[in-house]
């Protein structure tokens, strides 16, 4: 059993007692009450050089807890500050240390396009997800069959949310673009031990057609990791522990992608 079966079987028990205690007229009117998306992909696109999802992250798996002094809108604006084209912020509780409430608050200090980074596994949370404001969604290939996944993004897409459909080899690239999405996501951490390799990357960027927004996403610390994805064609980025682990999270930011 990998980490990610232990997160997805915890996440279904999860999600089926957070909708057993939420209405559907109570996630109506939240999402009523939401706004309109902010255009997660778009965002990305728009950058010229190195565009940058700047990950809200306090705690992981791997590493335990990253950022004793957690403060979610204080990161959020000295992302936005430091140049990053989105924000990620992770909301699961169990494994991450993390909460809905910290997307709400990261969200409410900015501008930028938000990513809810939690687990899914029922379409009931992408209405969830946008109720609490996001802008995108993450959609892990390996934790789902294409059915649920087809779901799940047809969930988000009607409510106006990008999906970043997340992969980790060949295979799974070639089930996400049986999707609709054309924002892929690589996962240079093998999610069954932990260990990042950024060739990932370099491969999965060299076969995925050229009209998908790339994403690396994971073990990238310095602007010369940067570089080297650009080398390879690699433009946008998702980084949380080595931006979280900084005193000075602007600097550190505007030093990567300024
Ligand atoms: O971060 C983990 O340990 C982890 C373990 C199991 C599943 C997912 C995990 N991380 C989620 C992520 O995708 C990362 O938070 C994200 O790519 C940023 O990575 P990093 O820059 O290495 O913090």
């Amino acid at each position: 059993m990998t980490i990610l079966d232990t997160i997805m079987t915890h996440k279904r028990g999860e999600v089926a007692a957070r909708k057993a205690r939420t209405s559907d007229a109570d996630l109506a009117a939240r999402i009523a009450a939401a706004g309109a998306p902010r255009g997660f992909r778009a965002a990305l696109d728009a950058r010229a050089g190195h565009a940058l999802i700047a990950e809200v992250k306090k705690a992981s798996p791997s590493k335990g807890l990253i950022r004793p002094d957690f403060d979610p809108p204080a990161h959020a604006r000295a992302y936005q500050a430091g140049g990053a084209a989105c924000l990620s912020v992770l909301t699961d509780e169990h494994f991450f240390q993390g909460a809905d409430d910290y997307l709400v608050a990261a969200r409410a200090a900015v501008t930028l396009p938000v990513i809810r980074k939690d687990f899914m596994a029922d379409p009931w949370q992408a209405a969830e997800s946008r109720a609490i404001g996001a802008d995108a969604i993450l959609l892990i290939v390996a934790a789902l069959d294409d059915g649920p996944l087809a779901e799940i993004e047809a969930a988000a897409l009607e409510l106006g949310m990008d999906c970043l459909v997340e992969v980790h080899d060949e295979a799974g690239l070639e089930r996400a673009l049986r999707l609709r999405s054309r924002l892929i996501g690589c996962n240079n951490r093998d999610l069954r031990d932990f260990s990042v390799d950024v060739s990932r990357s370099y491969r999965l960027k060299a076969l995925a057609p050229a009209d998908c927004t790339f994403v690396a996403e994971s073990g990238l610390n310095s602007r010369a990791d940067l570089d080297a994805m650009a080398a390879h064609g690699v433009h946008c980025f998702l980084i949380g522990e080595s931006l979280m682990r900084q005193d000075d999270v602007e600097t550190a930011t505007r030093a990567l992608v300024g």
